[in-house]
């Protein structure tokens, strides 16, 4: 079986990831599986650009091809906040710092100006090659109030409005078929299999 590393230490997205993988027979290893990684510094202005960090940094110290993600939630009354700095918001990787900090700086604002997306870039590296890059984006509002228990981040207070639901009341196949990562890797592996020959 075909194996493909992801530059990511995230364990949501590493689960998201390997069930998105499993139908082309590719198992997932990550961050989570090796012991010694060079540290990563996300200092890019866009989504784009801070997965190509994170995937060339690590294709760069263990030359193999190597995928990473780069994601977010972007709230139209908040000019786009958090956007890229969507993990470290409020507290480094504190989901739960980082949604009560969202949901205070909504406070005064209406739920029709509530609207928002997530956004999500792909990218794959290979030495030698030119990086495949894709996005999906994902659009819905904020709730006042969490709703579900699944997924990881924002996703208990991303309501969906096509599935009347949220992220989190979502399974993980569900989230998969609608999410920005689910639609950004659809497109991504469009290209893929010629890309990895
Ligand atoms: O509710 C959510 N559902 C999602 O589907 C989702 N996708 C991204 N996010 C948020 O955006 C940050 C990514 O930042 P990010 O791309 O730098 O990843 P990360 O730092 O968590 O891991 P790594 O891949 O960099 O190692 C994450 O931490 C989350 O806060 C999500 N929240
Ligand atoms: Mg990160």
């Amino acid at each position: 079986m075909d194996k493909i590393l992801i530059a990511t230490k995230n364990a949501g997205k590493a689960r998201e990831f390997a069930r998105l993988f499993a139908p082309k027979q590719i198992e997932v290893m990550t961050l989570l599986d090796l012991e010694d990684v060079p540290p990563i510094e996300e200092n890019g202005q866009t989504f784009t650009e801070n997965a190509l960090i994170k995937a060339q940094t690590i294709s760069n110290y263990l030359h193999i091809p190597v995928l990473a993600d780069d994601s977010g939630l972007v709230v139209d009354a908040l000019d786009g906040e958090p956007g890229i700095y969507s993990a470290r918001y409020a507290g480094d990787h504190d989901d739960a710092a980082n949604n009560r900090k969202l949901l205070n700086k909504l406070a005064d604002v209406a739920p029709a100006d509530r609207t928002a997306h997530f956004h999500c870039s792909i990218v794959v590296v290979q030495e030698g090659k030119e990086p495949l890059i894709a996005t999906g984006d994902a659009y819905g509002q904020i709730l006042t109030a969490p709703r579900g228990k699944d997924g990881f981040g924002y996703d208990p207070l991303f309501y969906y409005p096509a599935k009347d639901k949220t992220f989190a009341e979502m399974t993980a196949s569900e989230k998969n078929m609608v999410s920005h990562r689910g639609l950004a890797l659809q497109k991504l592996l469009q290209d893929f299999d010629q890309w990895w020959q």
